[in-house]
């Protein structure tokens, strides 16, 4: 357990879980995890994001070649986490919040490790980050403009777990409303409403080569069409210009694959939509992707709940989760 609330200076500790089962290595701004297998998953304490996955023997997740990693900016790549709010909100609560919300660019502290699974034969690691209000440098709610009252921000905790297994990769995310039960009329104004989303950067030899199934018949919001709302028709998506859509209610598990090659699974846990975002050429655009055509080697499947917002009360607690499997 590491205790560092509101002190983000750097850590340089090494700790080894023991090599027969795996390492975690916190050292500086990252913690490694390997495990005895070769798998591997490296994860930067600003944002939590996770910025490699190796498993059987290559990497997973894209990363941009201009990615900022010093905390100036969010991650161009690997898997940022966004809460509480997905994209920008215009009002409410979450207006004035950056694009994507807080989470990726917070500097969360680790709270521990654990060896899972069979320890001698097949181990997998779990490290668990944490992020709360202490921590936050952003309003959260909005600080009202004329109000007498004290300021008071939400009172929330954020978990975040990664766990490694030998050909997945897990993460899960705990979000709790902190703030005290109310033994008889709740404060309704103690509540928060959140969206949460993975936005994992899948690593691909070639965009255009790929389908992803799993999405027919599903409703979904396109961006790309100034948010028309439509129904996907095809057993594969496909992916030959821009795609930016928000796929609501998702039934089952989402599959990424190259013919008759399964890539990646996406299993979801909790996490009703899935957000599936390639630039194509407008990757030039965005000043820290990098090479501009990279977008051929990346393609976003985000699971998320960000279809609508999630309300907690005080003293309630909502998890909700993503497996990528090869
Ligand atoms: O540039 P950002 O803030 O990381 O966002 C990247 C993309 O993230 C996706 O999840 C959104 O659907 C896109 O609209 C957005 O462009």
């Amino acid at each position: 357990m590491v205790d560092r609330a509101n002190k983000p200076g750097a850590l340089s500790v090494s700790k080894v879980i023991g090599r027969d089962s795996g390492v975690v290595e916190i050292k500086d701004d990252r913690v490694k995890i390997s495990l005895p297998s070769g798998e591997s998953a490296e994860v930067l304490l600003y944002g939590a994001t996770v910025i490699s996955w190796v498993a059987d023997g290559a990497e997973r997740l894209f990363l941009s070649k201009e990615a900022k990693l010093d905390g100036t900016k969010a991650v161009r790549g690997g898997v940022p986490l966004v809460f509480p709010v997905f994209g920008k909100a215009t009002e409410g609560p979450c207006a004035k919040l950056p694009q994507h919300g807080f989470a990726r660019i917070s500097k969360w502290d680790v709270l521990g490790w654990n060896v899972l699974g069979d320890e001698e034969r097949e181990p997998s690691v779990q490290v668990d980050f944490v992020l709360d209000s202490h921590n936050l440098t952003v309003e959260w709610p909005l600080k009202p403009e004329a109000n007498d009252q004290p300021y008071q921000p939400y009172a929330f905790s954020l978990m975040y777990s990664v766990i490694l297994k030998r050909n997945s990769l897990e993460t899960k995310l705990r979000v709790s409303n902190e703030e005290p039960e109310e033994s008889e009329e709740p404060k309704n104004d103690r509540a928060f409403d959140f969206n949460a989303l993975f936005h994992t950067y899948l690593r691909v030899a070639d965009v255009t080569k790929l389908g992803v199934t799993g999405l027919k018949g599903v409703s979904y919001k396109d961006k790309v069409e100034g948010g028309a709302e439509a129904t996907e028709e095809r057993d594969e998506l496909t992916v030959a210009s821009e795609v930016d859509r928000v796929y609501a209610n998702v039934p089952g598990t989402v599959v990424v694959k190259e013919g008759d090659r399964t890539l990646y699974t996406v299993e979801r846990q909790n996490l009703e939509d899935v957000v599936v975002w390639n630039p194509w050429t407008g990757a030039a655009k965005i000043g820290d992707f990098s090479p501009d055509d990279g977008y051929m080697n990346m393609l976003c499947v985000e699971a998320g709940a960000v279809s609508s917002w999630h309300k907690l009360m005080p003293g309630d607690s909502w998890e909700g989760g993503v497996t990528i499997s090869l």
